[in-house]
């Protein structure tokens, strides 16, 4: 087996497949698969996948791998066979799928440098390039006069040449530490031998004396209020021995968590929990749906059916959305198994990401906790996946490889034999409908463990507030309950249901909209910096005096931002105290867990947030929970938008009256006959799910079709269409009969960061080969992608549609 086969680190159609290359001897006991390598690639050198090794090629002449990157493989033989698996499902390249796997800082970086061969004179512009040095940056040269002739010339001769250097990101952590150099009894002579004079250095020693083991440098350095020096001369002597130490950056600094001990479980709770234990228990694959509502306890019932796993010696996968990966939720993983838990977060540095994969790949911890891709995590014998929230939209990538973890994760399971765990208080459709029908297995909680009702919901209509002349955006109803709820010092979450409408600019006399000049949408106007800016494409402008149309001054701001409603609320409300949670307060690295802690010290009365604040948060004082314009995204063209709106109704809801005191929902909507505003405010999961099923079936949307949407763009208007017109038409051709083709249409948002977006959607109940019939339909346009900033965007399993 002396040939590897390779997936380079190109991403393109004309190289997704492996290359051979020759094992070199001094490596060929040492490579195998999962490891990266460095190999020639045309003029270059670049980073690559060995997948495989064989004794045979059908090329001849093959290149020699230059060097190796790992000498533990980063890929498991199960993750090998994944990776290939998820980019077939998605349409994506080999190594785009790889790099999805691994932690940002395994990918390689690459670096071109010029090196001097000779040692001869060479010519005078390259000899004062290179300034006596062998190795420069090719950038150097990049940004000199010096002509590529002359370059050119010297290569030819010989004098010098182009290197192309591959490196790993991933930096490891290293301290300096210093401990003795030498046994007790030496020590002591060295303190004799040292000047009287030396103060310091006596002090050091004989702090080494007295403690004969390592210490970091710079501990001791500021113990001593001394300098480097001091210890140099203590290691020049050999008293002392200084090294370095790889460390982890520990974002969670375990100590701060208490321990917690399993709960009893309630009656509904040991139900729910003994098939998952029993397929744990016999090493069974199965997909689990634990349908619990807000407060229910299924987070008790993931702890202990994990700790099942790690007595038998298996590991764990834990999924939680984004955004609720707050500190209260790593507590409760950490809490009950210590430093055993590995944290994969997006807030986490690049390096303290790399940290945390490579406690699991070192098999150093048996769980990890994290958002979307840590379904990767590189275990090789798990016992349990679980997906809390399994409903949320994060759990999909929207970039290439554009898989959704549920996948993955039941993909895995079938390896290892295991049970998933699909919890949520508002699963998919999709996944209930297959729970009926019996793929899955269902498991219900129907009770909160503290044997409270549900809050209380009530929806106010805002039409009718408007009829009163109240113009607020804060119905009189919920104005009266937040100041009783604050006169007894209770606490209120406000939501701000935010997607799909926000502050945007309007001329009241011409009605002209300022809209972003590369997008086709309004630009949001930002109080704070007083900017319009793009949602998408982060243009900015300053905010107009007068109308850009008609110059009217009767420019003005509409819509509902947080700012807005903060600034309203305290007029509304002049002593509220209040804490206001959007992506603009929340961007900096800690803020969110720092707005979160002020809150839990009631130093606030209000929580005012949009979607983030409306999962997983477990505050005991919060008695009411307010939604403004809980219709507002009942109306975005996207199928879903029901049962988004209904989930995160559902959601915000379970926030309040989770522990002794009773809570209270209030919902303002200005559709308050829909049916998803009135079954969500009965809790009324079962009969939400049949009436959207009915609509459903009869609009044919999944779960009783599948769906695949093909978007493609051009910065030229009618490029976009005509690709689009051609691609319909080519499908048309090819498809089964009872399948249908939408489109070309123009996606809902038409023009995006000056590109105009064409899109055509298929609609299927079987279609066989659809992925190789995809294949062939966005092949003749190979080139035109190549080179012509051509975008043809393939979606399998669409989530967003705008
Ligand atoms: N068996 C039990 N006995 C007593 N208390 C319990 C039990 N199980 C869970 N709890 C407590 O009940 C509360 C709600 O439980 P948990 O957060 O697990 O529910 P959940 O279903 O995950 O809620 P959500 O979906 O709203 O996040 C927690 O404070 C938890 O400690
Ligand atoms: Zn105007
Ligand atoms: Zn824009």
């Amino acid at each position: 087996m002396n040939i590897a086969q390779v997936i380079v680190d190109v991403p393109a159609k004309q190289v997704n497949q492996t290359f051979d290359y020759i094992i070199p001897q001094h490596f060929q006991g040492v490579l195998s698969e999962g490891m990266r390598v460095i190999v020639p690639f045309g003029p270059r050198k670049i980073m690559g996948f060995v997948i495989g090794k064989t004794d045979q090629s059908n090329f001849t002449r093959l290149k020699e791998i230059e060097e190796i990157l790992d000498l533990t493989p980063v890929l498991t033989k199960e993750l090998i066979q994944l990776g290939k698996w998820v980019s077939n499902q998605t349409l994506s390249f080999y190594i785009t799928a790889y790099q999805a796997m691994l932690p940002q800082a395994l990918k390689a970086t690459y670096k071109k440098e010029l090196v001097r061969s000779t040692e001869e004179q060479i010519s005078k512009e390259l000899e004062f390039l290179f300034a006596n040095k062998k190795r420069i940056p090719y950038e150097r040269l990049v940004n000199s006069p010096i002509t590529y002739t002359v370059v050119q010339k010297a290569i030819q001769n010989g004098e010098i040449y182009v290197d192309y250097l591959v490196k790993s990101k991933g930096a490891k952590k290293a301290i300096t530490m210093v401990k003795p150099g030498k046994e007790e009894h030496q020590l002591m002579e060295g303190f004799h031998n040292l000047s009287k004079t030396a103060t310091k250095q006596r002090a050091i020693l004989q702090y080494f004396i007295n403690h004969p083991s390592e210490i970091d440098q710079a501990s001791l350095l500021r113990k001593f209020k001394t300098s480097h020096n001091t210890i140099k001369s203590l290691t020049d002597k050999q008293l002392l021995h200084v090294y370095k130490k790889e460390v982890y950056r520990n974002p969670y600094n375990d100590d701060n968590f208490k321990s917690t001990e399993p709960l009893s479980l309630t009656k509904q709770q040991q139900q729910a929990i003994k098939p998952i234990k029993e397929f744990i228990h016999n090493q069974e694959q199965g997909v689990f749906v634990l349908h619990g509502v807000t407060g229910s306890g299924k987070t008790e019932i993931y702890l202990q059916a994990i700790q099942d796993v790690l007595q038998k010696g298996q590991e764990a996968i834990v999924l939680v959305p984004e955004i609720s990966l707050t500190p209260q939720m790593v507590k409760r993983f950490k809490g009950r198994f210590g430093s055993n838990v590995a944290v994969f977060h997006s807030a986490l540095s690049v390096g303290e990401k790399y940290d945390e994969w490579r406690k699991i790949f070192r098999k150093e911890v048996q769980v990890v906790v994290g958002a979307r891709s840590a379904v990767f995590a590189p275990f090789e014998n798990l016992g349990i996946i679980i997906i809390d929230e399994e409903h949320e939209t994060s759990y999909k990538q929207e970039d290439q490889p554009r898989y959704h973890a549920r996948d993955v994760a039941i993909e895995r399971s079938n390896y290892h034999k295991c049970p998933v765990v699909l919890g949520s208080a508002t699963p998919t459709l999709e996944t209930y409908a297959r729970a009926q029908k019996g793929v899955y297995d269902l498991a219900v909680l129907d009770k909160r463990t503290n044997n409270k009702p549900m809050p209380s919901v009530e929806i106010i209509d805002m039409r009718k507030e408007l009829h009163a002349g109240n113009r607020t955006m804060f119905s009189r109803t919920l104005k009266n309950k937040m100041e009783t709820a604050m006169d007894k010092n209770e606490q209120i979450v406000l939501l701000l249901n935010r997607r799909g409408f926000s502050t945007f600019v309007m001329c009241r006399d011409c009605g002209h909209v300022n809209e972003c000049p590369h997008c086709d949408i309004a630009l949001t106007y930002h109080k704070s910096s007083n900017q319009l800016k793009c949602h998408y494409c982060s243009y900015e402008e300053r905010m107009p005096l007068t109308c850009p149309s008609c110059e009217s001054e009767l420019i003005r701001y509409f819509g509902t931002g947080t700012e807005r409603v903060e600034e309203s609320l305290t007029k509304l409300i002049p002593h509220a105290r209040i804490i206001r949670m959007d992506v603009d307060t929340t961007r900096r690295k800690g803020s969110h867990e720092r707005l979160l802690g002020k809150f839990s010290n009631q130093e606030a009365d209000i929580l005012l947030g949009t979607q983030m604040i409306a999962k997983g948060l477990d505050f005991e004082n919060v008695t009411l929970v307010g939604v403004l314009a809980a219709d507002s995204m009942l109306h975005l063209p996207d199928f879903r938008s029901s049962e988004k709106t209904f989930q995160l109704l559902t959601q915000v809801s379970g926030r309040a009256g989770r522990h002794e005191l009773p809570g209270e929902v209030i919902i303002q909507t200005y559709t308050p006959d829909h049916y998803t505003v009135q079954l969500a405010s009965q809790y009324d999961y079962k009969r939400f799910f049949n009436m959207e099923m009915k609509i459903r079936r009869q609009f044919q949307y999944p779960p009783y079709v599948f769906l695949t949407l093909i978007t493609v763009s051009h910065p030229v208007h009618a490029v976009a269409i005509k690709v689009t017109q051609q691609i319909v038409q080519f499908l048309s051709q090819i498809i089964e009969r009872n399948t249908t083709l939408l489109g070309p249409t123009p996606s809902p948002i038409m023009r995006l960061k000056n590109r105009y977006r064409y899109q055509c959607m298929i609609k299927y109940k079987r279609e066989p080969n659809l992925k190789e019939k995809l294949e062939r339909v966005v092949r003749p346009f190979e080139d035109q992608i190549l080179k012509e900033d051509l975008q043809i965007i393939i979606d399998t399993n669409p989530y967003q549609f705008m």
